[in-house]
């Protein structure tokens, strides 16, 4: 049923139907459903590739009304599959901006769907949990829409990272920086490359299936392993990768994704959870300091805490404080952590940015060691 007004579908996996307005390129799209909860940053979120596959809930009711801006992406592309919001602006307001937001979804082809009440969608969601959905501002036809929808595989069992991750590996950074860190790029975000080039490291980025043979080559002083879209538990491959890297002797930061391919390759487990954290004021306990962070999240899965919490090499660093969920995480034996939160968080909040300084002190008493 071809669509002749400016209406679009949003359809959930269990049936439930939520009308609205047309926004963005018009189309259909497919995504796990999930929810944010920042007030500001949209383009930073659009353009995160642990993003990719998924249908963003913006809880903010106004998107779109600071325009975009070239300089505030996380990655060269829009890596969510679809929008739903209250209210897409189609008038900006910001000196900065470089065009509109409608302009940038139509260029990249991401459909959107406004005037949803989304205080009820998400409400919905968190009652049923993550599940997948479609949204059609061409197609009427509910029926053609649910066989699209049955063919969308479920987030849990399915590697994302190959669809994000650089093919080539590349340099970034100042090559006279004291420090060489190696990124194994899980679906990196840039702003992860920043804090550490801020910090004097100069950095490689190798792709996902790098071995370790080829990054040990480069002769790096730390190495830092990204976050990334998808299910950690199916990478085989970079989890083995991992536990070379995490056994070589050099200190390592691992950042959500990269995270939680530490935690496995050291023998630990993974769950998909009922609804993930997204937003930016996540609060978060460091166990060790007894000091809070308000942390920007977005993560679907998480470290088993059980067994993380009885194996004899693993402190628990960081919880989570509204569900009591792991959020970091570091080897007894060796520099080696890891958070589930991003402490790169741009714009903000800035209160984990000593993860990075952590991380670099590390690689600077690991290099005194080794010369000494
Ligand atoms: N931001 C991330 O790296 C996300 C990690 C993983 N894809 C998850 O959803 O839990």
């Amino acid at each position: 049923m071809e669509n002749t007004s400016n209406k679009a579908i949003l359809l959930l996996e269990d049936g439930t139907i939520f009308e609205g307005k047309a926004a963005g390129f018009i189309g259909t799209t497919t995504g796990e459903i999930c929810f944010n909860t920042g007030m500001t940053g949209y383009q930073e979120i659009f353009t995160d590739p642990s993003y990719y596959g998924q249908i963003l809930v913006a809880t903010t009711s106004h998107i779109g009304n600071y325009g975009v801006s070239d300089k505030e992406v996380e990655s060269d592309q829009v890596n969510i599959s679809g929008l739903v919001c209250k209210k897409f602006s189609d008038m900006y307001s910001r000196a900065a901006a470089t065009s509109s937001l409608q302009e940038y979804f139509e260029s990249q082809k991401i459909v959107a769907i406004s005037d949803v009440d989304t205080r009820a969608l998400v409400r919905y969601i968190r009652d049923k949990g993550a599940m997948n959905a479609i949204i059609s501002s061409e197609n009427m036809s509910i029926e053609e829409l649910k066989s699209q929808l049955k063919e969308v595989p479920s987030m849990e069992g399915l590697e994302l990272s190959s669809k994000v991750c650089t093919k080539d590996t590349y340099y970034y950074g100042e090559e006279s920086a004291s420090n060489k860190v190696a990124v194994l790029d899980f679906g990196v975000k840039k702003n992860i490359l920043r804090c550490l080039a801020e910090r004097d490291c100069y950095l490689k980025v190798f792709p996902m299936d790098a071995t370790f043979e080829e990054i040990m080559s480069w002769n790096p002083d730390g190495f830092m392993l990204s976050n990334g879209p998808g299910d950690p538990s199916v990478m085989t491959k970079q989890i083995a990768t991992v536990k070379q890297i995490s056994a070589a002797g050099l200190p390592v930061f691992g950042i959500c994704l990269g995270h939680q391919i530490l935690a496995l390759s050291a023998g630990l487990t993974t769950s998909k959870m009922f609804n993930g954290h997204r937003g930016c004021n996540h609060p978060v306990i460091n166990v060790e300091t007894g000091k809070g962070e308000i942390t920007s999240q977005n993560h679907g899965f998480v470290v088993n805490m059980d067994a993380a919490e009885n194996d004899s090499n693993i402190t628990v660093t960081h919880k989570h404080l509204n569900d009591n969920t792991l959020a970091g995480l570091r080897f007894n034996d060796r520099a080696v952590f890891s958070v589930q939160y991003h402490p790169e968080a741009s714009p903000g909040p800035h209160d984990s940015r000593y993860l990075f300084d952590n991380f670099v002190a590390n690689i600077v008493k690991s290099k005194s060691k080794i010369i000494a």
